[in-house]
């Protein structure tokens, strides 16, 4: 097809969904949030871009822009810019690290000159200016007067909603009851950026005894990542993870698709690797009949127990929550479980490892018991349907040519997941083939899939004992 027609309709497919988007809010007699205010995920106007629509609208939005921007851009000049867009990470390092993002909420609409920022954070004013533009001309914080910035909806959501003098007051606590989006973003452009540097090296070295993941190279150890973690000097780090697992990672679509409430009268529900213990959290206050046994490694068990006594002590207090320190790869202590829950673990370790987490469930499990996995399913890149769309629930929309059919970089963060598991663990998103081949190979059926209803990336997969 001629390029020019390519355009035309990539321009239609926007024209389209602009339309679509402006005729639900105009029913709804809401406004678009604007990309110049804070986000405020209390607005009721914030919630209808959840709608089916407006979703749907957003997707094709951003995939067909995309699409014309490369489509039009100077190859040279698209290529030399992605290779520096690792600046991106840095400087949204730099401003979420700072707390330039409370600085700002506090300094309101008016925003604060990035002189004024650089000498409370003790950093020279030029640097500070440089990085603010480079962000803001990425649509992250406005440059509102020359040198004068002030947040806008995509700087917000960096907010960890505290004063900068508590912040300042108390470091090692900035990131608690935050949102989790901050944690997970300065996470990513710490540990995740400096170990993707490596991503190369790590790769073309030749398997064997001295093979290392990227992340082993950046951080000169031969730890796996969580073990480093494990330990006291990483106390940072491993806590920032922690919340990072909370907010940039919402749960609530655990509470959809697989039917909870069928589930016996003190049914257990073993969270195997759970981190902070949220998700076994949400499941336990819907449904109180159930059972929570919270598993992972010392360090978060502790920070679990701590978040389950402040948010849901009544559960605590009956004894239906239960802590178990407990490494995965060791036989699985619960012998009784109604449901093993996997959620965000298989996509950290590569197939080998996972047959071996999935085997030590399997041989505990009794013939009634239910594996849930929630994880992303990375749709494939092709138009050519693969053997596992039979399963219930399983099939997705493509996007309609010319789009991409996965909707490109509108679901660009699966495939960037995929390759942070890659250089911080070994491991991989996978595929519905791909978890179907896992989940064979120790024993387990996959019997249904539920995709997200509310646009969340995560899936989940249900499975029972072969
Ligand atoms: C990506 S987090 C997922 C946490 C939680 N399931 C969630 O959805 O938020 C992976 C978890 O696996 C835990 N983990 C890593 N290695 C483990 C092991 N060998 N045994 C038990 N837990 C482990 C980590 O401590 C971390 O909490």
């Amino acid at each position: 097809m001629h390029p020019i027609s390519t355009l035309r309709q990539l321009s239609n497919i926007i024209s389209d969904a602009v339309d679509d988007i402006e005729r639900t809010y105009g029913a709804s007699g809401k406004a678009l949030p604007s990309i110049d205010q804070p986000f405020n995920q209390n607005d009721s106007a914030e919630a209808l871009l959840k709608d089916a629509v407006i979703s749907s609208a957003t997707k094709n939005i951003m995939a067909a822009a995309a699409q014309l921007s490369a489509t039009v851009c100077d190859p040279r000049r698209g290529a030399v810019n992605m290779s520096k867009s690792f600046l991106l990470s840095s400087c949204l390092r730099v401003a979420s690290e700072l707390d330039v993002v409370e600085l700002l909420r506090e300094a309101g609409p008016k925003g604060a000159n990035a002189a004024d920022i650089a000498a409370v954070c003790k950093v020279d004013a030029g640097i500070m200016a440089r990085i603010l533009r480079l962000l803001a001309t990425h649509h992250v914080f406005q440059e509102v007067a020359p040198g004068v910035f002030a947040n806008n909806r995509l700087s917000s959501v960096l907010d960890k909603g505290k004063s900068t003098s508590a912040l300042r007051s108390n470091p090692a606590d900035r990131l608690t009851g935050s949102s989790g989006v901050a944690a997970m973003a300065e996470h990513s452009a710490d540990l995740g950026a400096k170990s993707a540097a490596y991503l190369l090296e790590a790769m073309t070295t030749t398997p064997g005894e001295d093979s290392k993941l990227a992340f082993n190279i950046a951080f000169d150890t031969t730890e796996p990542l969580y073990m480093w973690m494990q330990e006291p000097q990483n106390r940072l780090p491993a806590d920032r993870f922690s919340v990072a697992m909370t907010g940039a990672e919402p749960a609530e679509n655990i509470l959809q698709g697989f039917d909870w409430s069928k589930l016996p009268s003190g049914g257990r529900v073993v969270d195997v690797g759970g981190g902070i213990g949220h998700v076994s959290l949400m499941i336990a206050k819907r449904y109180p009949h159930l059972r929570a046994v919270n598993q992972d490694l010392g360090q978060a068990i502790e920070i679990s127990k701590a978040h389950w006594k402040e948010t849901f002590p009544e559960h605590l207090e009956k004894g239906l929550a239960e802590f178990q320190v407990h490494d995965f790869f060791a036989p699985q202590p619960v012998k009784d479980a109604a449901v093993f829950l996997l959620r965000g673990i298989l996509h950290n370790w590569p197939d080998a490892q996972a047959v071996v987490i999935l085997r030590s469930l399997r041989s505990a499990a009794l013939p009634s018991t239910r594996l849930v996995i929630g994880e992303r399913i990375l749709p494939l890149a092709s138009r050519v349907g693969s053997k596992t769309d039979n399963i219930p629930g399983a099939s997705r929309p493509t996007a309609k040519a010319p789009l991409l059919p996965n909707w490109g970089p509108a679901t660009a963060d699966s495939y960037l997941y995929d390759l942070s598991m890659q250089t911080l663990l070994g491991g991989v998103e996978r595929t519905l083939d791909g978890f179907q081949e896992v989940l064979a190979e120790a024993g387990w059926l996959l019997v249904e899939v539920h995709h997200s209803q509310v646009g969340l990336p995560m899936s989940q997969l249900v499975a029972a004992p072969i």
